[in-house]
């Protein structure tokens, strides 16, 4: 499936009775690059959560390619094409590593598991070993290949970076930049790493308490120490 555009138009939710996102409305272009930064609790896993049909909705939309998925229920969106990656890393504990790789495939052939051994080597080392007896990081690299062999068109990242090493973080950002730029993803990431996230993205958008409070490009806000610091309360980004 090729990368296909994403618009929310208003979105409201959050969990039982408790309002968390309030009136979100952006847009990314298929094959693009947006970064959600913001503090925590701000309400980025929220957001992604709520794109892939897993809290409760108040209201607005969700167009991916156009078309409102904001009805379906969300195994019905992983099928149009919404593909997340979540924080908890929610691998099949007692199915070894393959298994949990043939899973992701969908109606792709096996042979597509290389794709997966290319993009983490340290998963094909570990193939026949069972979920529960992976590192934290190992379990990060399989959630992540998994998600990304059932080719989503929108991919959706909660802090895929946590737990790894940080010569696997740039491998892994850069084979993420060259499937959105070869047209194959539009991503969408959430990252604590304010300068990953900035080299990673086009545009960004900041949360403060489930509200958007600053949308533009990468370059305009590295460039807004004040910003920054005000939004995200760190300092001078390199
Ligand atoms: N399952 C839940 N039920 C009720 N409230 C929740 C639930 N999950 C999160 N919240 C609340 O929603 C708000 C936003 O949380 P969320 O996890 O989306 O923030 P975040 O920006 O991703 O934070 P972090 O950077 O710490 O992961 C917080 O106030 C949190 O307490």
């Amino acid at each position: 499936m090729p990368a296909e555009s994403l618009e929310v138009r208003r979105l409201s939710a959050g969990y039982g009775p408790t309002v968390v996102l309030e009136d979100v409305s952006f847009s990314v272009p298929a094959g693009a690059r947006l970064s959600i930064l913001g503090r925590n609790g701000m309400g980025k896993t929220t957001l992604l959560s709520s794109l892939m049909g897993l809290t409760r909705r108040y209201g607005g939309e969700i167009l991916l390619g156009g078309r409102d998925v904001a009805g379906l229920k969300s195994c019905d969106r992983a099928l149009r094409g919404l593909g997340l990656v979540p924080q908890t890393r929610d691998i099949f504990r007692s199915l070894t590593v393959e298994e949990n790789l043939i899973a992701g495939l969908k109606d792709r052939p096996r042979s597509a598991l290389e794709e997966a051994y290319e993009m983490f080597p340290r998963l094909r080392e570990r193939r026949r070993n069972l979920g529960w007896q992976l590192s934290g990081g190992e379990q990060q690299m399989l959630s992540t290949a998994r998600t990304i062999l059932g080719r989503p068109s929108v991919l959706l990242l909660d802090e895929p970076l946590e737990g790894l090493a940080p010569v696997i973080c740039e491998e892994l950002m850069a084979a993420f930049v060259r499937l959105a730029s070869g047209g194959e993803m539009t991503i969408l990431l959430v990252e604590q790493r304010i300068e990953s996230a900035l080299d990673f993205a086009d545009s960004v958008l900041i949360l403060e308490r489930g509200r958007i409070v600053w949308q533009g490009t990468s370059e305009a806000l590295r460039s807004d120490e004040r910003l920054v610091e005000q939004y995200i309360g760190v300092g001078t980004v390199h």
